[in-house]
């Protein structure tokens, strides 16, 4: 069976970088030659459109009402294919079990082509985030050096980790301002995190704060293909290799049907 690897990023508090992460992320990956589909599950408002510049015509709502298939819908960008963000991404996750198989269907199709499944999840710890964030393999949970951006990405760990039984967790430390300021953050974070919660906390990398991100978004263009000789992108890429580096595991069923499989049990 063809290994897919699937990565949700999340992290608790809104703003934290989790669009910028997935975006420049995916594009690293596909540079590595790996095959990547970007799925962006976050309705606000700096989404993956945004930042790479593109127009959905049609979105997961068109797939779930069967007018189309999810090859129909994905966006071709730098490398990349994007699933747009929809309000039928939260239609994903509270969909009867009649709609359950046309979807996994649909996810399978798509298991050929892609080595990596990128999930940017919205802000906050609504249902939609905990069960993406549950389908998927990898959990990388973005902090930054804020009081607010810890407690809410404690909060959402302990959360994943008493519902949904979660362990493990990767921790990347976004818009640090100095050599070692990521690491340190980490531990304190793991710190705390490891006094009260059961759980595995692995340190991802970090994402120096750097100038081209804005500058980015209002070119429309991401950091990486526009500004690939920055920190960030070095940092980027960096995060890329590791994330390439983590062991895939695989499952006895399709990995793609037991991603939506997984996304579709919902809560329960
Ligand atoms: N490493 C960085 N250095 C400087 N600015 C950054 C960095 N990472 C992200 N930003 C900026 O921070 C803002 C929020 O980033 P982004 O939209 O990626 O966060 P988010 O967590 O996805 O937000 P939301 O929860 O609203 O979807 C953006 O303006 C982005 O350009």
């Amino acid at each position: 069976m063809h290994p897919i690897q699937v990565l949700a990023v999340t992290g608790g508090k809104g703003g934290v970088g989790k669009t910028s992460i997935s975006v420049n992320l995916s594009l690293a990956l596909a540079q590595l030659d790996k095959r990547v589909v970007l799925m962006d599950a976050d309705l606000g408002l700096a989404n993956v459109d945004i930042l790479l510049g593109i127009k959905a015509q049609r979105t997961i709502a068109d797939v779930l009402s069967g007018e189309c298939s999810l090859r129909d819908i994905m966006v071709p960008s730098h490398g990349i294919n994007v699933i747009p963000a929809s309000s039928g991404v939260q239609s994903l996750v509270t969909m009867g079990p009649n709609q359950h198989a046309g979807i996994v269907n649909a996810f399978s199709e798509l298991a050929d082509e892609l080595d990596v499944l990128v999930i940017d999840t919205a802000a906050g710890i609504s249902d939609s985030v905990v069960s993406f964030v549950r389908a998927a393999q990898e959990v990388l949970v973005v902090v930054c050096d804020e009081p607010s951006s810890m407690t809410d990405a404690y909060a959402l760990i302990k959360l994943l980790h008493r519902d949904c039984h979660l362990q493990d967790f990767r921790i990347v430390a976004n818009m640090t301002r100095s050599e070692g300021e990521g690491r340190n953050m980490f531990n304190r974070f793991a710190g705390v995190a490891g006094r009260f919660l059961d759980v595995n906390l692995r340190y991802a990398g970090d994402i120096p704060f750097d100038e081209t991100l804005r500058k980015a978004v209002q070119r429309q263009r991401p950091t990486l293909d526009s500004y690939p000789g920055s920190k960030a992108a070095g940092a980027y890429r960096r995060l890329a290799k590791e994330v390439s580096q983590w062991p895939v595991r695989t499952q006895a069923t399709g990995q793609m049907e037991f991603f939506v499989e997984r996304l579709v049990q919902g809560m329960s």
